[in-house]
């Protein structure tokens, strides 16, 4: 039978969540109701009782997330800082630790605005293409590129950047854009780096609905940061500036491949919102 408001709707959902063992029930019912009736999770309050066809809908949906399908797969999106990308099966959903990064990039590509009237920017391992959204949102005026191996994923980047002017390429990084060898002012990556030994400790939900190839990267996780310090050295011009995310494990190792390379000086290691070391930066000597 259909509830009689919007909030007993909630109630069930948010019960049949919890008892299946979703860690935040209230939430994400509320996501999905939102996303069914068409609204902001906020204005909920002011919703009236689902017809019966959403009812359905919104039924099918908590169905699945109670079967371990993940939010974002189910809404078909995912917000991260400012902007809003399309994601589904087959892509890696973006992660609040990268908004820092991305920040932080932004940061550095709005100074060098003072000086460079439009910074060139690559972006490798794009994914959906949030981080390269995140940027012409953000730092607008730069001349960008991007490029992703998977094409599956890089046809979610095609859709979610299309109209910002970015560049995209379907391909490997490591033989990506060599026309712009030497004249690159920013790369920034999120590459694949969980080590083959945290497997076990990637929750179900990642584990079989994220993309392998946007988790793993050889035994250590490290082997696309180590293209990623050639490819940098590369594609940046003296001064250049590069920022990659690693896992908290890798606080130690990841910085080492550039600073162990010989073409990186700088080398720093960052925290994320949660005070994990989460990603390096370096400047091209
Ligand atoms: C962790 S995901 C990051 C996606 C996106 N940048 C983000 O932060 O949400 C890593 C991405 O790298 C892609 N990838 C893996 N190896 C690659 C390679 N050699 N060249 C280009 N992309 C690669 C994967 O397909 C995946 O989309």
């Amino acid at each position: 039978m259909t509830p009689d408001s919007a909030a007993a709707a909630l109630r069930l959902a948010a019960d049949r969540l919890r008892a299946a063992g979703q860690p935040s029930p209230e939430a994400d019912a509320r996501i999905l109701l939102a996303h069914v009736l068409d609204r902001t999770p906020g204005s909920l309050v002011a919703a009236g009782p689902p017809a019966p066809g959403e009812w359905a809908t919104f039924e099918d949906l908590v169905a699945r997330r109670e079967a371990g399908e993940p939010l974002q797969h189910l809404t078909g999106e995912a917000w991260f800082r400012t902007v809003r990308v399309e994601v589904g099966p087959g892509v890696f959903t973006p992660r609040p630790e990268t908004e820092v990064m991305t920040g932080w990039a932004i940061e550095r590509l709005v100074e060098l605005q003072g000086s460079i009237p439009e910074p060139v920017v690559v972006e490798l391992c794009a994914g959906s293409g949030a981080i390269s959204l995140a940027i012409a949102t953000e730092a607008p005026g730069c001349r960008q590129h991007a490029v992703e191996l998977s094409s599956e994923a890089w046809a979610y980047a095609a859709r979610n950047l299309r109209d910002t002017g970015v560049e995209l390429v379907e391909g490997d990084m490591a033989d990506a854009f060599r026309e712009l060898d030497g004249t690159v002012d920013l790369v920034i990556c999120n590459p694949p780096y969980v080590p083959l030994d945290a497997w076990l400790g990637v929750t179900e939900e990642v584990r079989r609905h994220e993309p392998a190839l946007a988790l793993f990267s050889g035994a250590d996780g490290l082997g696309a940061l180590r293209v990623l310090a050639d490819v940098g050295a590369r594609l940046l011009r003296p001064g250049g500036l590069l920022c990659a995310e690693h896992a908290e494990v890798q606080a130690e190792s990841a910085p080492g491949i550039f600073r162990r390379h010989g073409a990186w000086a700088g080398v720093r290691d960052h925290r994320d919102l949660t005070g994990r070391q989460r990603f390096l930066t370096a400047t091209r000597r």
